[in-house]
């Protein structure tokens, strides 16, 4: 979806969230244009997927007990034809790789959004990370083409360089934004962001435009603000304030085709 199309639709984006940053991520969709609900009650998630545009399932901070509940809502989803998001927080841990490893099992997932280490998890690739955050080196546009390949979801791999690949057409977009990555959740909206801009339709080019609207955001704010406090505030602004013609202008400027 085009920013305008956004503002003008109002998707409605059903977040499965994790509890540290549910705040964050609905404000970064409500800035954009779309609209938020976050919900983890099961006898609610067919009228909510009824409803909704995207769903975004994001395993930072599941219990065993939800796993059941959460490939239900995918498969709600996958039935409904609505586009389903992953962000696979630490996936690498191997007791998060397993319930993550039984989702994409059991239900579809169009479009798995992570850090370098989460996104080298499901390419079979070491990466080293500390935790939720990706601390290792690597051929990060090898990494996202193969693991689109072995997943058969589009691949949005975020960090200094961000790629996108479903393992035939990648591309990517190679700016470096320091402040980005010191608010925790940047990464968990970016995902939301990912569903917004997918809501009509999954494709690689939609899944682009929220990449580099989060990107060309963190840009903008990176020249008003230095310290990170103002910086999360300033990015919502950004967010907000941003424009289909600068967004164009930066994708036409920045984006690599690999
Ligand atoms: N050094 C960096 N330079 C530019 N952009 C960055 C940098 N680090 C992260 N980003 C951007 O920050 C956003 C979040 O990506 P990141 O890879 O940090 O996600 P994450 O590790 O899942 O974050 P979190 O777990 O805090 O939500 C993306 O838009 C990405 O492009
Ligand atoms: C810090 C943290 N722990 C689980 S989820 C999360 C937020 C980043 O995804
Ligand atoms: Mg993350």
């Amino acid at each position: 979806m085009k920013l305008s199309e956004i503002k003008d639709k109002k998707p409605l984006v059903f977040n499965y969230a994790n509890y540290v940053t549910p705040q964050f991520v609905a404000n970064v969709i409500n800035v954009i244009g779309g609209s938020p609900i976050m919900a983890r009650e099961l006898e609610e998630f067919p009228d909510l997927v009824t409803a909704s545009d995207a769903v975004v399932i994001n395993s930072g901070t599941w219990r065993r007990s939800e796993l059941l509940e959460t490939i239900k809502l995918a498969q709600l989803a996958n039935h409904a034809g609505k586009v389903v998001v992953l962000d696979p927080v630490a996936v690498g841990i191997p007791s998060r790789s397993r319930p993550v490893a039984a989702l994409m099992a059991d239900a579809h997932v169009d479009i798995i959004r992570g850090n370098a280490a989460e996104i080298a998890w499901f390419a079979d690739i070491d990466f080293a990370s500390q935790g939720i955050d990706a601390t290792g080196n690597g051929d990060v546009e090898k990494i996202a083409r193969l693991a689109a390949k072995k997943t058969g979801a589009i691949i949005a791999l975020s960090g200094k360089t961000d790629v996108i690949s479903d393992g035939q057409t990648t591309k990517i977009i190679d700016v470096d934004v320091p402040l980005l990555a010191t608010n925790v959740g940047t990464g968990d909206a970016l995902s939301a962001l990912i569903g917004t801009f997918n809501g009509d339709s999954v494709s690689i080019e939609n899944t682009l435009r929220a990449m580099a609207t989060m990107k060309l955001a963190g840009v903008k704010a990176s020249e008003k603000v230095k310290t990170p406090g103002f910086f999360v505030n300033q990015l919502l602004d950004e967010l907000f304030l941003l424009q289909e013609d600068e967004l164009d202008a930066f994708i036409n400027r920045e984006v690599n085709h690999g």
